[in-house]
């Protein structure tokens, strides 16, 4: 049976007494269980209510975390256990709402016709309007074929809309942007050029997201060549740029000489080849990659990084480890070396927990939750649509990175990507990078 991570709420009602709760939460954690948010419901004056959010590794743990917080007694009560994950996706996450009410007849003749009319046959005069008088500039197609959604593989493009609807949240509460999810029932590059061409006057620029490799390499390169707004494959270049911010950070700590590193990447698709590109661009010499696949492998070697001939070998060799394989627990404990950065980014499960590769030695760890590339996108869109870029360049996606590293707090790999000024930070950095380019 394949491991999923199983999130729920217990709603417990503890005694109101010094030290119950401490027990409550060592009867989680004795079972495996990880505490997440807790929440307060109901404070007496003989018992208090709490939502105790559990992640659990499977349905076998959350259930012993259930009976072991029973066992307790005294007093312990699990009232409910709900799930918030399902409950958050009914309905989906996303609408279209209109900016403007509709309240009387002028109103409606504003908003519709006959005032309407004015405002087309203005952009038809001048097409570039329709930047100031539609949604267009501040609206970003996120397309998808399904075919590498997170590291669940090929699981097709409806069953992929709660990540895209995801995306679209993020980028409406970070940086304003209106993301439109656009689900094709095709991964053959040509469709997918064809189709987008034919659909991207409705949007100021693409997002490709979890669209499988090897076909996202020549998708992006083509609609890049091809059309007159910035696309951007999230999960290459996104990744890239918050995978080389935290290296930094972390060559920082480790006082490591970025260019002296010796970088070992597991997994060369879309993910990880353009994380090699990326720290080979920034000036880092020995990057080494491994995959399954020889194609990726070739791949990497045209770019001008290094191969090795097992996982063990680049463990052993390497200071900085990055993993975007999809393989959950790929990375045992005991091939980690003493003082080793180790990034594993696989969602929804990492290629090794962080805490236990922290035991093992590691000098840092970290997973995909938190080097996330939801640290990039939202900054990276917002500042290519205010300066109204064509594209995003590789000058662009550095100054986002570097924003990211500015914004870390001493001691942090990678800042908190609920703080609006890293977005903003982002968001300013590319602008600046993208109008310089333009004058
Ligand atoms: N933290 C973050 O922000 C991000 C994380 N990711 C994660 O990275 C993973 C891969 O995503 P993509 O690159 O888009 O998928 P992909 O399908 O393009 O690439 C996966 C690559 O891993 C290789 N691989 C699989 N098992 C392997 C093994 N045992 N050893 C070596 N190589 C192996 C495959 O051959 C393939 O080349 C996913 O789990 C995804 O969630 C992707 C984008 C962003
Ligand atoms: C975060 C993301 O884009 C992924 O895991 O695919
Ligand atoms: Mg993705």
């Amino acid at each position: 049976m394949t491991e999923r991570q199983v999130i729920r709420t217990l709603i417990v009602e503890i005694p109101s007494a010094p030290g119950s709760f401490a027990k409550v939460a060592t009867a989680i954690g004795n079972v495996g269980g990880d505490i997440g948010d807790i929440k307060t419901i109901k404070i007496g004056t003989l018992s208090t209510v709490r939502d105790i959010t559990v992640v659990c590794e499977d349905d076998d743990e959350l259930n012993a975390v259930v009976s072991e917080v029973e066992a307790l007694g005294n007093g312990v009560k699990i009232l409910a256990v709900t799930d918030d994950v399902l409950k958050a996706h009914e309905g989906g996450k996303i609408h279209m709402k209109s900016k403007t009410d509709v309240r009387s007849l002028s109103d409606l003749r504003r908003v519709y016709t006959p005032g309407v009319a004015n405002v087309c046959e203005e952009i038809q005069r001048h097409p570039e309007k329709a930047r100031y008088f539609t949604s267009i500039g501040n609206t970003v197609a996120i397309v998808t074929d399904g075919t590498a959604v997170l590291g669940l593989g090929n699981i097709g493009p409806v069953a992929g809309m709660p990540v895209m609807e995801g995306k679209a949240v993020l980028f409406d509460q970070f940086a304003g942007i209106s993301g439109v999810p656009v689900l094709l029932d095709t991964s053959d590059p040509d469709k997918v050029v064809e189709t987008v061409k034919h659909i991207h006057q409705s949007y100021g620029a693409i997002l490709l997201e979890d669209i499988g490799s090897p076909h996202c390499f020549e998708i992006e390169e083509r609609l890049k060549a091809e059309l007159p707004i910035p696309v951007m494959h999230d999960d290459q270049h996104g990744t890239a740029v918050v995978t080389l911010a935290s290296f930094l950070t972390a060559c920082k700590a480790a006082e490591i000489d970025p260019a002296k590193a010796v970088v070992g990447q597991i997994g060369l698709g879309a993910a990880g080849i353009a994380i090699c590109r990326m720290l080979m661009a920034y000036g880092v010499k020995d990057v080494f990659g491994i995959d399954l696949n020889e194609e990726a492998v070739n791949r990497l070697k045209g770019y001008g990084g290094k191969t090795m001939d097992s996982l063990n070998d680049l463990m052993d060799t390497c200071d900085i480890v990055i993993a975007t394989t999809g393989v959950q627990g790929l990375i045992k404990p005991e091939m980690v070396k003493k003082g080793q950065v180790i990034l594993a980014l696989s969602n929804p499960h990492p290629e090794i927990r962080p805490e236990d590769a922290l035991e093992a030695g590691a000098a840092f760890a970290a997973d995909g939750r938190l080097v996330n590339n939801v640290l990039g996108f939202p900054g990276i869109f917002r500042g290519a649509l205010n300066a109204e870029a064509k594209e995003i360049t590789y000058a662009m996606l550095i100054a986002a990175a570097e924003a990211i590293v500015d914004n870390t707090r001493p001691g942090d790999l990678v800042p908190n990507a609920l703080n609006p000024a890293v977005h903003q930070a982002v968001a300013e950095a590319v602008e600046r990078v993208a109008s310089i380019k333009a004058k």
